[in-house]
């Protein structure tokens, strides 16, 4: 098979819920059966489901991953891979920003596909995410469906008192919601 596809950025994005995860998983399948080489990473503090996997929510897709915690890593690891998969990439930390490196690997010849949440739990952008979106070749922004409405959603409502901004977790933690309810919940309009 020729590898012809090389040196894209893809980016998926939106809530919680909202299918990045098994996007991001999907296409790494497709592109080991178009035959390229892969290789997936996460970031060390995302310890959800599995330490050595990427696993979605609903547990029906899993792909064995490298834990790292600054994006420069990755250049250790991926020399001889094609294709390079980040998830939660809004927790990777970077030394001299995250383009610079995701620049290097694109001029490189591999293509690049990020997931990754666009906003916290207060509506506020990560930043590492403000960054790669308006360089990528694709971005894709998901919806997961508001669990107060049915509309799409638009953030990852935490419903338990923490405040910290980096609190990991699951649906024990967050309900995905559309605008008008968020602000509805949180100040009663
Ligand atoms: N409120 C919701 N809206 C949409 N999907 C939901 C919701 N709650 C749970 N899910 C499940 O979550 C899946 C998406 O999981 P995942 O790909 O891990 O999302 P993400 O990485 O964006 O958090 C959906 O396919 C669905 O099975
Ligand atoms: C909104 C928000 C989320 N988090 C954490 C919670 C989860 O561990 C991940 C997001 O995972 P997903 O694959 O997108 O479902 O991020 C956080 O730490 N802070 C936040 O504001
Ligand atoms: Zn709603």
């Amino acid at each position: 098979m020729i590898n012809n596809y090389v040196g894209k950025l893809i980016v998926y994005t939106g809530s919680m819920f909202s299918g990045k995860t098994t996007q991001l998983l999907e296409t790494l399948r497709r592109f080991q059966i178009a035959g390229y080489s892969t290789m997936l990473f996460k970031p060390s503090i995302d310890t959800r489901y599995s330490i050595s996997e990427v696993v979605n929510h609903p547990k029906n897709y899993r792909f064995s991953a490298v834990s790292i915690e600054y994006i420069e890593d990755i250049e250790r690891y991926a020399e001889n891979v094609q294709v390079i998969g980040i998830d939660e990439f809004q927790f990777i930390k970077s030394i001299f920003g995250p383009l610079k490196t995701i620049n290097k690997l694109l001029l490189r010849d591999k293509t690049i596909i990020i997931a990754g949440l666009d906003i916290d739990f207060q509506g506020r952008p990560f930043e590492s995410m403000k960054e790669v979106l308006p360089v990528a070749d694709y971005v894709y922004k998901l919806h997961a469906i508001c669990v107060n409405c049915g509309q799409d959603a638009w953030i990852s409502h935490r419903i338990t008192d923490e405040g910290e901004r980096i609190v990991i977790g699951a649906e024990e933690k967050y309900q995905p919601l559309c605008r008008r309810c968020f602000y509805r919940v949180t100040q009663g309009k």
